[in-house]
């Protein structure tokens, strides 16, 4: 018998061998036995402990003369602080770590925190409730292998699909509220915020934001845990801004890990105090009885407090998009445009922009395979040029085929979490043609689950701003060069449909005007943003173009959508320059520059005169006109 061969797993031959070595056999364990004594002892060798989260370094930096534990104490202190209620002397006292784990050391507790905003007359009354005797355990910048444990073992509906990412239901909502957001009109932004008619910012007063905010914080506090992220928007560091989210699913926790800028264990020692905190209390209804509260869902934004208060929705995108709106109101304090859109850079350093609304393809377009990646929805563009607020992508995935997105599709894995996806009972392979929960599935995964992805995600300046609109009136063309006036026009009308799914309510595509291609998260006048667009494309040179992702040649019912293959086609060719070379016709009724051949493009439907008669076109087309005109003129 060789004695290298492989080995055998029938254990009589070997007992039978002949000339072999007694001590080698009849053992039923030949390993040495382990190191325990006890079933316990063997479970306790298991998990080694982390490493200190600051390096030890000879520097004499601000931390040095910190020990673990004092350090241990301030972080918890700090979320104490954070979850402090307004009617009581003090923050509840914190734990770290998960009430079900059976770990031999003896838990960190805080020291109670004093909260300066409190009515000392209030809190006198109020100091000795049950509730503020209990403790909270906190569990911290978890990693995504303990938000999994956390969200299999206690939230109903998660489950490991056969790729491995972690399936997970929002409940009720599947899709984003913007009629049940609300933002405080207070003195420090008042003045500054668009409101009135076509604006999104409804309006509440600062006390009952401040009757939410306690609602949501008296049931995060009555919960035996909490997550707690302490994370960042911006690659541009000099724009970055530090977020706190407090959450009580580990879904929620997981999703705004992938989703925000990921810090490094030196980045979170020296975190310190954050410039903007979520409390998401999804799980928990505002109440309807409360002043402007129209439903049970409440997403409240303090500009003032630099708070955000989430009540009646557990959909996550809540929190992606509020924070989102934030930016929107301090970057163009600080000259800084955001942007609603995609952004990829190519091999020679040309930095595209993709605009457009929910679902006309961003994420779609700006992950492609020859260029590489800087983000898929929120980015910045300042003097330094693009950067992306975000760490994570959030795809939208009805539909989703290896075929057609396959960066997209590779990176559904580990890690990764997937929404309200229908999968199979015993295999878990997930179908992504299923809509029984929402149309709006979606997968949220860090950016570097992209195979080319910019890490850092900045880039130079746009040379390329592409705007789509998913037309579900069929009567733009799919792609048209724009002047910059034209730019401008199509950016405030943001000329677009609703996508059936990612707000509430909408069933099928609908014709509609996005200010901004995204007037839900816009919080001062469209025109303030479109100036700074405006000024910016010139000083650097950028070509503006419209792609129509929807339907052309027939609306929405009678056409079909454009093939995405095509859409491709045309995106190469802007980026390549050679679309920008390419021969023109304008047409009469639009006055849109469209080329007359694009390789790998069909060049009939190029011009939608050539797929649909002229009286289709026109009527239709001066119903968008109209539409178009009336709204624009209501916006001033
Ligand atoms: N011609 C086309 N161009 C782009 N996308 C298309 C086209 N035809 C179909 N689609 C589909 O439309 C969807 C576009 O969704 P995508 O996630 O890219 O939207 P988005 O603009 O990133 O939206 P959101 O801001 O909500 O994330 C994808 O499911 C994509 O497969
Ligand atoms: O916010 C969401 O749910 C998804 C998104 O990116 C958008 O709607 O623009
Ligand atoms: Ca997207
Ligand atoms: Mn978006």
């Amino acid at each position: 018998m060789e004695k290298n061969g492989p080995v055998r797993s029938r254990g009589l031959a070997k007992i039978q061998m002949p000339g072999h070595h007694s001590s080698e056999v009849c053992h039923d364990d030949s390993t040495p036995p382990v190191r325990a004594q006890t079933i316990e002892e063997l479970h306790s060798l298991q998990k080694k402990k982390s490493a200190p989260t600051t390096p030890i370094r000879g520097t004499l930096g601000a931390f040095a003369s910190i020990s673990e534990e004092d350090r241990y104490q301030q972080q918890l202190q700090s979320i104490s602080a954070s979850l402090a209620s307004l009617t009581r002397e003090t923050g509840p006292k914190l734990l770290r770590g998960d009430p079900a784990a059976r770990s031999g050391e003896s838990p960190r507790v805080s020291t109670n925190v004093g909260n300066q905003s409190y009515t000392p007359s209030l809190s006198l009354s109020l100091a000795v409730s049950d509730s503020s005797l209990k403790f909270t355990h906190v569990l911290y910048n978890l990693s995504p292998a303990e938000l999994y444990e956390q969200a299999i073992k206690y939230e109903k509906g998660s489950f490991i699909t056969w790729t491995g990412a972690l399936a997970t239901l929002s409940g009720a909502k599947t899709g984003r509220a913007p009629r049940d957001k609300r933002v405080v009109k207070e003195k420090t932004s008042e003045d500054e915020l668009w409101w009135g008619k076509g604006s999104p910012n409804i309006e509440m007063d600062e006390q009952t934001f401040l009757v939410n905010r306690e609602r949501a914080v008296d049931y995060l506090n009555s919960l035996d845990k909490v997550y707690v992220n302490d994370q960042f928007l911006n690659w541009d560091p000099e724009y970055r801004l530090k977020v706190r989210i407090v959450s009580a699913r580990a879904y929620h926790s997981l999703f705004m890990h992938n989703m925000c800028i990921r810090p490094t264990p030196e980045e979170l020692e020296n975190f310190g105090t954050p410039d903007f905190t979520i409390y998401n209390a999804g799980q928990f209804p505002c109440n309807r009885y409360t002043h402007y509260m129209t439903s049970s869902t409440s997403i409240d934004l303090n500009l003032g407090r630099r708070e955000m208060v989430i009540l009646g929705t557990q959909y996550a995108g809540e929190m992606k998009k509020g924070l989102f709106s934030v930016m929107h109101y301090l970057m163009p304090q600080r000259r800084v445009l955001s942007l609603h859109s995609g952004c990829n850079v190519g091999k020679d350093g040309d930095v595209a922009l993709f605009f457009g609304l929910s679902g006309t393809g961003k994420t779609t377009l700006s992950t492609d395979h020859n260029r590489y990646l800087i983000g898929d929805d929120e980015h910045c563009w300042s003097e330094n040029g693009v950067s992306n607020i975000e760490g994570g992508c959030y795809a939208k995935c009805i539909d989703l085929s290896e075929e057609k997105e396959p960066d997209i599709w590779n990176a559904i894995k580990f890690g990764t979490v997937l929404e309200n996806v229908v999968f199979d009972e015993h295999t878990r392979e997930v179908d992504y043609s299923d809509k029984s929960v929402t149309e709006n599935t979606r997968a949220a995964y860090p950016i570097e689950y992209i195979p080319n992805a910019k890490i850092p995600c900045v880039g130079p300046h746009p040379k390329n701003v592409i705007l789509l609109a998913c037309d579900a009136f069929g009567v733009l063309p799919p792609v048209s060069k724009l002047s910059l006036a034209q730019t401008m026009y199509h950016f405030i009308s943001g000329y677009t449909a609703l996508v059936a799914g990612t707000e509430e309510g909408v069933k099928e595509p609908q014709a509609t005007f996005s200010a901004c291609f995204g007037a839900a998260f816009i919080m001062l006048h469209p025109t303030k943003y479109a100036a700074m667009l405006a000024e910016k494309m010139q000083d650097h040179g950028a070509t503006g173009w419209l792609v129509n992702t929807g339907w052309s040649g027939g609306s929405y019912g009678s056409g079909n959508r454009i093939k995405l293959a095509y859409t491709r086609k045309i995106i190469d060719a802007i980026h390549s320059g050679t679309l920008l070379e390419a021969t023109y016709t304008k047409t009469e009724v639009f006055g849109l520059e469209i080329p007359t051949d694009i390789e790998g493009v069909p060049s009939e439907i190029l011009n939608p005169i050539n797929t649909v008669s002229w009286l289709f076109i026109s009527t239709n087309y001066i119903c968008c006109c109209l539409y178009i005109f009336w709204h624009v003129l209501d916006l001033f």
